[in-house]
């Protein structure tokens, strides 16, 4: 039996033993596999996505579309020298299914387990830390090119969406890539969806591209028969490879946007078929140049409710596999609150304008999309470009709010310095999944919005504590105040207790006759409260102040600490340019002659349950509590 016949038949009878993740030695196992072997692979992860993500929530249909191209991207490079980069990285649960973390899946986006998102200290495999959106191009022209100086042949690969393709990253990336002679390869995954469906001109450019089936079949034959020509030394080399761009330019007179910038654009191929995804990576790896590689793929593949309904899958809380329906189901939440009275409010005022960054449905603006439809602007995936789009807007006598996540807005610091304040323009922001947001851990938490707006001078920020204040507050951003106004209110609903949301502009004053104050804002008050009682069972009486609007600091909230021996302060946000330490200043100048002190958040908070990290933070009701005490006893840290 010659060799070709021995590797068949060894083929055959691997078809014939069923695999499973398990028994593998990750990811290197996997390129002794047969197709069908790969296939059943695929079924066994996608029921490991289903099952898993059931119980702990997560990015579904993202992963579910991903299966075979992340099994094809396994075995065409040899991770971790070649290095794959997940853009926003919420679609890497295949990745670390094949990566051997089959064991801890179960602990997915628990805290001290694995993470949701790629994080190199918790597999060599997970080439860079991401959460936020296109900048996987970026990091792998960063990687390619020290390959380069390195003399190292290996690949940098950034896997990205078509949503975050709307990113203007991206093109900082493909500007920067595209004009070097790196092992440089982009696979758009493209999915006609980001959350929800993928929007804007460049939506609509890919639209264009990804149904030429006929370009691709007949390029591979090219690439082929060029590639089987025996080769004759460098200079015949040479040639081929200049024929080969000839054909392509001749065959496929019709260039894309990416050969333009410099990228051989190879696609679109079918990211289902194991087969077609294998063969273009490998023509991609032959280039040893930017490459771009187009897969089609279907959001949520293989669990039907996910394919019917991508964006409610695209990251889910737990739910029943069998109906799809989530456990839990929230009527209302602040999003909610937010997006019905911006729509109230623009149904009156035609001045007001809507914008988000590709987050329509997770910022409540779907209700103002569907009444005000010709103010609503889905900008994509483009924040800074969102809030000097807002500010231009004002400048033309628009009353623009942009609905944002705090640690997505953390991207447009100039753009809220340079294009916003400095014009003094009025623009309202709804910072929404503000403080800590639970399981998608630090690259999401909403913790460095406070700081980072009160640095812009002529800015305000309200932190309202329940949808009523909510809903006041943003009446007030919109036609009292001026300048950068912005509302932050957190993810999840309104927890606080009737008798403590009589809603305020400025602050409230709970006095019980202590000499202690104990002072915050935004939901950690209903932690407070329970502190307060506790702390009152015990003997020790504490007043409190609850700050609405927390920058400018208000002068009659530092009047009213004067009157105390103990202020201190808990604050859901970082400690550096917090309100806490902007009050701590505040007191110093004013000679307040008693104590003051502040919890606030400190580093990166990892994931874990919002409560789990209120407490860590020492944020919750117990552990305000355990403060207050060593305060009182004088050893408080
Ligand atoms: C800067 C930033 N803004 C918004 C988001 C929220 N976000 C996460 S995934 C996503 C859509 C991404 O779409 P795509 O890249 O096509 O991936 P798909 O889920 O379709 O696979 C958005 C808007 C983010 N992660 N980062
Ligand atoms: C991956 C990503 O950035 C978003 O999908 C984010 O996880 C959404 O968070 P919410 O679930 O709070 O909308
Ligand atoms: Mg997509």
């Amino acid at each position: 039996m010659d060799k070709l016949k021995k590797m068949e038949s060894k083929k055959i009878m691997e078809a014939q033993e069923s695999v499973h993740l398990a028994d593998l030695h990750l990811p290197e196992d996997l390129r002794d596999l047969s197709y069908t072997q790969c296939r059943q692979l695929c079924c066994e992860i996608r029921t490991t996505l289903v099952n898993t993500v059931s119980k702990t929530g997560g990015h579904l249909a993202s992963n579910l579309g991903v299966v075979e191209l992340t099994m094809a991207l396994h075995r065409c490079f040899h991770s971790p020298e070649d290095k794959i980069v997940w853009d926003v990285g919420h679609q890497s649960y295949t990745h670390k299914l094949l990566t051997g973390r089959l064991d801890r899946f179960p602990t997915l986006r628990q805290e001290n387990g694995i993470s949701g998102f790629p994080k190199p200290s918790e597999s060599e495999h997970d080439a860079f830390v991401s959460g936020h959106s296109s900048t996987s191009i970026s990091v792998a022209c960063g990687m390619a090119a020290s390959m380069r100086l390195n003399q190292q042949d290996h690949y940098a690969v950034a896997v990205i969406g078509d949503g975050a393709m709307t990113g203007g990253m991206v093109y900082e990336g493909l500007n920067n890539g595209g004009k070097v002679p790196d092992n440089l390869i982009v696979i758009l995954n493209d999915n006609h969806m980001s959350i929800s469906k993928n929007v804007g001109a460049l939506a609509k450019y890919l639209a264009s591209i990804r149904g030429k089936e006929g370009y691709v079949k007949t390029k591979w034959a090219v690439e082929r028969t060029l590639d089987k020509t025996p080769v004759l030394g460098k200079p015949l080399a040479k040639v081929l490879k200049t024929s080969k761009d000839t054909l392509r330019n001749t065959l496929y007179h019709q260039s894309t946007l990416f050969d333009n910038l410099g990228f051989v654009y190879l696609g679109p191929v079918n990211g289902h078929n194991l087969e077609e995804l294998e063969e273009v990576l490998q023509v991609a790896k032959s280039y040893h140049r930017p490459v771009l590689v187009h897969v089609n793929t279907v959001k949520g593949k293989g669990y039907m409710p996910a394919e019917k309904n991508p964006g409610e899958y695209h990251g889910i809380s737990k739910f029943d596999v069998m109906t799809g329906n989530p456990e839990v189901s929230v009527d209302t939440c602040f999003s909610t609150v937010f997006g019905q009275e911006l729509a109230r409010l623009g149904r009156e005022d035609q001045r007001i304008c809507a914008i988000t960054a590709a987050m329509k449905y997770g910022t409540g603006l779907q209700f103002f999309a569907s009444e005000c439809r010709d103010r609503f602007f889905d900008v994509g995936i483009a924040e800074q470009h969102a809030v000097t789009f807002a500010a231009s807007l004002a400048s033309m006598g628009h009353l623009p709010v942009f609905a944002v996540y705090s640690s997505f807005l953390q991207r447009a610091y100039d753009q809220l310095l340079h294009d916003v304040a400095i014009s003094n323009l009025h623009v309202v922001l709804g910072i929404d999944r503000a403080g800590i947001v639970g399981e998608d851990g630090e690259t999401h938490q909403g913790l460095f919005d406070v700081s980072l707006v009160s640095s812009i001078p002529n800015s305000t920020i309200y932190a309202p504590l329940c949808y009523e204040e909510l809903r006041t507050c943003l009446k007030k951003a919109l036609y009292e105040d001026k300048g950068l106004v912005c509302i932050r209110y957190p993810r999840g609903v309104d927890q606080s207790e009737p008798a403590f949301r009589e809603p305020s502009l400025t602050l409230s004053h709970y006095r019980k006759g202590g000499r202690i104050l104990l002072v915050t804002y935004g939901r950690i008050f209903n932690e407070m409260v329970r502190a307060q009682v506790a702390l009152a069972a015990e003997g020790i009486c504490c007043d409190m102040l609850r700050l609405t609007r927390i920058f400018p600091l208000l002068p009659q909230a530092v009047a009213a600490m004067q009157e105390y021996d103990q202020v201190i302060f808990f604050e859901e946000g970082v400690k550096t340019g917090g309100i806490a330490s902007q009050v701590g200043d505040a007191l110093l100048e004013s000679g307040f002659r008693g104590r003051y002190s502040s919890v606030a958040v400190q580093g990166f908070v990892k994931q874990a349950s919002v409560a789990g990290s209120l407490e860590h933070a020492g944020l919750s009701a117990s552990k305000m509590s355990d403060y207050v005490k060593g305060a009182v006893h004088g050893h408080a840290t």
